[in-house]
C-alpha cells in the first residue's frame, strides 16, 4: 500500500520549518483578551495555513479562570495497567495526541514514509466535515455544540481508519468526550503521548509566556496521560547531522536534521508494533545487524550498563560515551535522589520526573543501538502493603512501559497480583523480575523466587546480593547449577554487589550490571555506593578483561586478505575497537594474489576470522562450508568466520551457537562466509535519503560496476525495497551476468524468504543495462535518486583511474538523491567533486569512509560476538587515512571528527 496523506497539514519539504521559525500570526506574547479578539476577527492580519488555537486555548482559559498553581511536583496520574494491555493487531492505527508545538504532525509523516500508511489529520476531518476550523467553530456555534462535533469527527474517524494509519489528534480534539472515546481506543492501538521540551514548543507556538506554556503542560499532560498508552518524547534536533552534507556546503539540506528524529521515531514505533511475530507494516529497522537478529538475554557474557536516571537526563552526559562496550543500556530511576528530586519529601511521580524519564529513554534510543533496560529501585518499603513508597514504585513502573522499553524489572517482593498486572500490560517490553537481598545463596528463598517469577511469567529474573566474603562467590555458583537442573528455566542474571562481588558478576553470563568508567572514576563514587549499594563496581572493560585473564576466552587473530589489502583501513579500524574494549585480539593485513594462504591461516588454533577483499569475494566461497542466506543471494562473500564445532550430523550450527563460540581457541572444523558490506551500503543509503525519496514502489536505483560490490549494492536496494534496478558497467557481458544471478534470485519462490515484504509485495524488481554513458535514462522509469558506484577511483594493474562522472541526463531527479561511491583510497574524486556540485538541488555524497566503519560493525559483531564501539571505528578510520602519497589530510578528518557526534549511532 502507498503512503498517502490524508489532510496532512505540511508536505515533506515544509517539515523542516517546524522548529524555530516564527509562522506569522502570533509572534508577541498577547494576552488572552487580545488573543480572543484576535481569534474573532474574520480579517487576521497574519496568516497561518492552519489557526493556531484549539484547545490548547481550552486548557490555557481554563489556567486563566482557575489560576491554578501548577507546582512540577504535582503527581501525575499514571493509568492503571489493566485499561492498556498493549496488545493490538499488526496494522491497528496509531493515534498520536498531545498539545500544539510538540511536532505529532512530522512525526506522522515520518511514520507514513516508514511504515507505508497514511496520514489522517483530525483537524483537517474536522474543517473538511464542518467548513470551519475547530476553533472558528466554537466562536460561531458555541462550546457545547462544538463539543458534539468534535466527538463525532473524531468517532467516525478512528472507525473508518482503524488500520493502516497514523491519525494526527491535536489538544482541539481532546474535549473530555474525545478523551473517553481515546481511552477506549487504548485498548486495542497504540494511542501515544508526543510530548516535547517547553523551549521547543514555545519557538513553536510564540503563544505565552514560558511559565504560562509549563502551567498549561502540567494541566493537559496528565488528560493526555489518562487517554494514551504510550509516551514519546521528541527531542529537538538543533543540528543537522552534517556528517552526510557535501563538504564546504553552506546551507545543509534541512531534512538531515531531523534524520535522528526519524529514526527514533521508528524505533520506537517499531518496538511497540513488534507484537509477538506480528511483522505487519512496521518499519524495517535492523539496528547493528547482524547481533540485533538475537535476542540480548540468550547471548553469552552480556554486560548491562546502570545509570542512574540523574546522570542520563543532564544535558551534557555523552550516552555513547556512558554506553561504550556494553550490551544493554539501563537507566536506574533512584528514589529520592536529590539531584533529580526537587521536594525530597515528596514521593509520588511528579510531573517534572515523568519527563525526565521520558526525555531520558529518549536520548539514550537517540545515541545507541543497545536495548534499554528500565529500571526503578525498589523503595524499600515498597513492597508492603498500602505505602505511598509503594505507589510511587507502580507509577514509576507503569510510566515506563509507557515508553515501550525493551526490558523493565519489577520487585518480586511486589504483591503478586500487582506483579501480574505489570506483566499483562507490558506490551512488548520484557519482563525481568528483580531481587536484591542479603539472603544465603544456598536459602530456598531463591529458588522459590525464580520459580514464582517464571509463574508469573517474567522473561528473565535478576537476583542480586550484598557480597561481604569472597566465598559467597562459590555459593552463588551452586545456586546457578540448581537452577539450570530445573525442566524449564528463564535467563537468570545472578551476581553478589558490592566490591567483593566483582569476581561473581564476571562470571555472570547474562546481562551483568557494569558502571560506566566515568562514574566509576568520579569523585562521589563512594557516596553512590552508600547510597544505592546495588550500583556495580565492574566496567564493561573490565569485565572483558576478566574473561581474558581467567582463561574464558583467548586471544585471537583476524586477517585482511586482498590483492590490495595493504591499504586497507581494516586493521587499523579492527585493532582500535578490540583496544577500547579490553580485548587482546589482534587484525593484521595479508596481502596476497591466491586464496591458498587461508589454508595455513586455519591452521592456527587462534585463527578468529578475517575479512576478505578483491578480489576474492566470489572465489572464496568455494572454500566455504557453509554461508549466510544473504551472502548466498549476493554471490559474494567478505567475512569468513571459523567453526569449531559442528552439529551431530555435520551440519553448522544455528547462528545463536556460532556466536557463543566466538573468542574461543580450538581446532578449525569449518569456515562460515557473510557478507557485511550490503550492510553497511543500505545504513549509508538510508543515512543520505532524504523523506522525498523515501523508497516508492516507482523509485529506481543505479549501480556503476558488476563485481562482488556491485552485487551487494544490488542485494542492498533490494532489501530497501527498489523496484527498479539499472546497472551501467563499462563490460556489457558482466553487467549481463549481474542482472542474470538478480533475475534468477527474485524469481525463484524459494528465494524470497531472503527479501522483505516490501520487496516481495506488489510488482517484482526489474534490472535494466545501460549500454554507455550517452545512452539517455529510459523513458518509462524515473530518473534515479539512488546512486551506488562500485568501481576502483584509482588505477588498477595498467588501468589508469576511471575518473568516472555521472551523464547530466541520469541525474534529473527533482528531489535529488544519494550518491555512495564504495572505494575510499582516493577521496576527492571527479565523481564526488560532481555531486557536491550538484548539492544546492538536494545531492547527498557519501563515500567509502562512511561505508567502511558501517560494514565493519557488523564484521566486529560477527568476530567477537559483542557490540562494536562504533565512535571509535569510525574515529580511526578517519584519523588512519593517508592517500595515494601516504600523506593525512588533517582538514578532511577534523571536519568529518566534529560530525561524528551528530550521526546516527
Ligand atoms: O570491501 C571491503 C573493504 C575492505 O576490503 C577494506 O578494509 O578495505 C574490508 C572488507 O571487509 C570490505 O568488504
Amino acid at each position: 500500500m502507498a503512503a498517502a496523506a490524508l489532510g496532512t497539514k505540511r508536505t515533506f519539504a515544509a517539515m523542516h520549518e517546524e522548529d524555530g521559525r516564527c509562522h506569522g500570526w502570533a509572534c508577541s506574547t498577547p494576552s488572552s483578551s487580545e488573543r480572543e479578539q484576535r481569534a474573532s476577527s474574520s480579517n487576521r492580519t497574519c496568516r497561518s495555513a492552519r489557526p493556531r488555537i484549539g484547545a490548547d486555548d481550552i486548557y490555557a482559559s481554563h489556567l486563566n479562570d482557575t489560576r491554578i498553581p501548577m507546582p512540577s511536583n504535582r503527581s501525575t496520574p499514571t493509568p492503571m495497567p489493566t485499561e492498556h494491555p498493549r496488545s493490538f493487531d499488526a496494522s491497528a492505527s496509531v493515534v498520536l495526541i498531545g498539545i500544539r508545538g510538540t511536532g505529532k504532525s512530522t512525526l506522522a509523516v515520518m511514520a507514513s514514509v516508514g511504515c507505508q500508511r497514511r496520514v489522517v489529520d483530525i483537524e483537517n476531518l474536522f474543517q473538511e466535515a464542518t467548513g470551519f476550523s475547530t476553533a472558528k467553530y466554537r466562536r460561531q456555534f458555541g462550546g457545547p455544540n462544538h463539543n458534539l462535533r468534535q466527538e463525532e469527527v473524531l468517532r467516525t474517524a478512528l472507525h473508518a481508519h482503524d488500520q493502516g494509519a497514523i491519525i494526527v489528534c491535536n489538544g482541539s480534539s481532546l474535549e473530555r468526550s474525545g478523551q473517553v472515546l481515546l481511552a477506549e481506543y487504548a485498548k486495542t492501538h497504540p494511542v501515544i503521548h508526543v510530548v516535547r521540551d517547553l523551549q521547543s514548543i514555545h519557538d513553536h507556538l510564540r503563544v505565552w509566556d514560558l511559565s504560562k506554556l509549563q502551567d498549561l503542560l502540567a494541566l493537559s499532560g496528565p488528560i493526555f496521560r489518562r487517554c494514551s498508552n504510550y509516551e514519546f518524547y521528541n527531542i529537538s534536533e538543533t543540528r543537522a547531522a552534517n556528517s552526510v552534507a557535501p563538504a564546504n556546503q553552506s546551507t545543509l539540506p534541512p531534512f538531515l536534521t531531523l534524520k535522528r528524529a526519524e529514526r527514533t521515531f521508528l524505533k520506537f514505533l517499531s518496538l511497540i508494533l513488534a507484537q509477538g511475530n506480528a511483522k505487519g507494516n512496521t518499519p524495517p529497522l535492523e539496528p547493528g545487524f547482524p547481533l540485533s537478529d538475537i535476542r540480548t538475554e540468550l547471548r553469552k557474557y552480556t554486560c548491562a550498563v546502570q545509570t542512574p536516571l540523574s546522570v542520563v537526563v543532564s544535558e551534557d552526559a555523552d550516552i555513547e560515551d556512558l554506553e561504550f562496550g556494553s550490551d544493554a543500556f539501563e537507566i536506574v530511576i533512584e528514589h529520592l535522589d536529590p539531584a533529580i528530586e526537587p521536594n525530597p519529601s515528596f514521593q509520588g511521580m511528579t510531573t517534572e520526573r515523568a519527563e525526565q524519564i521520558s526525555r531520558s529513554i529518549s536520548r539514550v534510543r537517540r545515541s545507541t543501538v543497545v536495548p534499554i533496560i528500565y529500571h526503578v529501585m525498589p523503595h524499600a518499603m515498597a513492597s508492603s502493603g498500602g505505602d505511598p513508597g509503594r505507589s510511587s514504585y507502580l507509577d514509576h513502573v507503569r510510566h515506563g512501559l509507557r515508553l515501550a522499553p525493551e526490558y523493565a524489572t519489577i520487585n518480586l517482593a511486589l504483591d503478586e497480583n500487582l506483579i501480574l498486572d505489570i506483566i499483562r500490560s507490558r506490551g512488548s517490553t520484557k519482563i525481568i523480575g528483580h531481587l536484591h537481598a542479603p539472603v544465603d545463596w544456598y536459602d530456598s528463598f531463591w529458588l522459590e523466587n525464580y520459580e514464582k517469577a517464571m509463574l508469573l511469567g517474567c522473561n528473565a529474573v535478576r537476583f542480586t546480593r550484598p557480597a561481604n566474603f569472597m566465598d559467597d562467590n562459590a555459593a552463588i555458583q551452586s545456586f546457578r547449577n540448581r537452577i539450570s537442573q530445573l525442566p524449564k528455566t528463564i535467563p537468570l542474571i545472578c551476581f553478589n554487589t558490592g566490591r567483593s562481588g566483582r569476581r561473581s558478576a564476571c562470571f555472570n553470563q547474562v546481562l551483568t550490571s557494569v558502571v560506566p568508567e566515568s562514574l566509576r572514576s568520579a569523585p562521589d563514587f563512594a557516596t553512590r555506593v552508600e547510597a544505592n549499594p546495588e550500583t556495580s563496581w565492574l566496567t564493561a572493560r573490565e569485565a572483558t578483561h576478566a574473561l581474558y585473564a581467567s582463561f574464558t576466552y583467548d586471544p585471537m587473530q583476524f586477517y585482511i586478505m586482498g590483492a590490495s589489502a595493504g591499504y586497507s583501513l581494516s586493521p587499523a579500524m579492527h585493532n582500535a575497537a578490540y583496544k577500547a574494549c579490553g580485548m587482546p585480539h589482534n587484525f593484521q593485513t595479508l596481502q596476497t594474489t591466491t586464496l591458498n594462504k587461508l589454508q595455513d591461516l586455519v591452521q592456527d588454533p587462534h585463527f578468529g576470522g578475517t575479512a576478505v577483499s578483491l578480489p576474492f569475494k566470489i572465489e572464496v566461497i568455494s572454500l566455504t562450508h557453509s554461508i549466510s542466506r544473504h551472502a548466498r543471494a549476493i554471490g559474494a562473500v567478505n567475512t569468513l568466520i571459523p567453526v569449531r564445532h559442528l552439529n551431530e550430523d555435520g551440519s553448522i550450527p544455528e547462528q545463536l551457537d556460532l556466536f557463543h563460540e566466538r573468542n574461543q581457541a580450538g581446532p578449525v572444523m569449518a569456515l562460515y562466509g557473510e557478507n557485511t558490506d550490503w550492510i553497511g551500503i543500505r545504513a549509508c543509503i538510508r543515512r543520505g535519503l532524504s523523506p522525498a525519496n523515501a523508497v516508492r514502489p516507482s523509485s529506481c536505483g543505479l549501480i556503476i560496476g558488476s563485481g562482488g560490490m556491485a552485487r551487494a549494492a544490488v542485494y542492498a536496494m533490494l532489501q530497501l525495497g527498489v523496484k527498479n534496478i539499472v546497472i551501467f558497467n563499462r563490460t556489457y557481458e558482466n553487467a549481463e551476468k549481474l542482472v542474470a544471478h538478480f533475475d534468477r534470485l527474485v524469481s525463484s519462490p524459494s528465494n524470497s524468504p531472503v527479501l522483505p515484504p516490501i520487496s516481495r509485495q506488489g510488482s517484482q524488481p526489474v534490472f535494466r543495462i545501460l549500454r554507455s554513458r550517452e545512452d539517455l535514462w529510459p523513458t518509462d522509469l524515473k530518473f534515479p535518486t539512488i546512486i551506488l558506484s562500485c568501481i576502483p577511483t584509482h588505477p588498477v594493474g595498467d588501468s589508469p583511474a576511471p575518473e568516472f562522472t555521472l551523464p547530466t541526463q541520469w541525474i534529473e531527479s527533482p528531489t535529488g538523491g544519494v550518491v555512495l561511491e564504495l572505494a575510499y583510497r582516493t577521496l576527492n574524486t571527479p565523481l564526488m567533486k560532481q555531486v557536491r556540485g550538484e548539492a544546492h538541488r538536494s545531492w547527498i555524497c557519501l563515500d567509502g569512509l562512511d561505508l567502511l566503519p558501517e560494514q565493519g560493525f557488523a564484521q566486529f559483531e560477527l568476530f567477537t560476538g559483542k557490540r562494536a564501539p562504533r565512535r571509535r571505528m569510525r574515529e580511526e578510520v578517519l584519523r588512519a587515512w593517508r592517500d595515494d602519497q601516504g600523506r593525512p589530510d588533517p582538514g578532511m578528518v577534523q571536519t568529518r571528527l566534529e560530525a561524528i557526534d551528530d550521526q546516527e549511532p
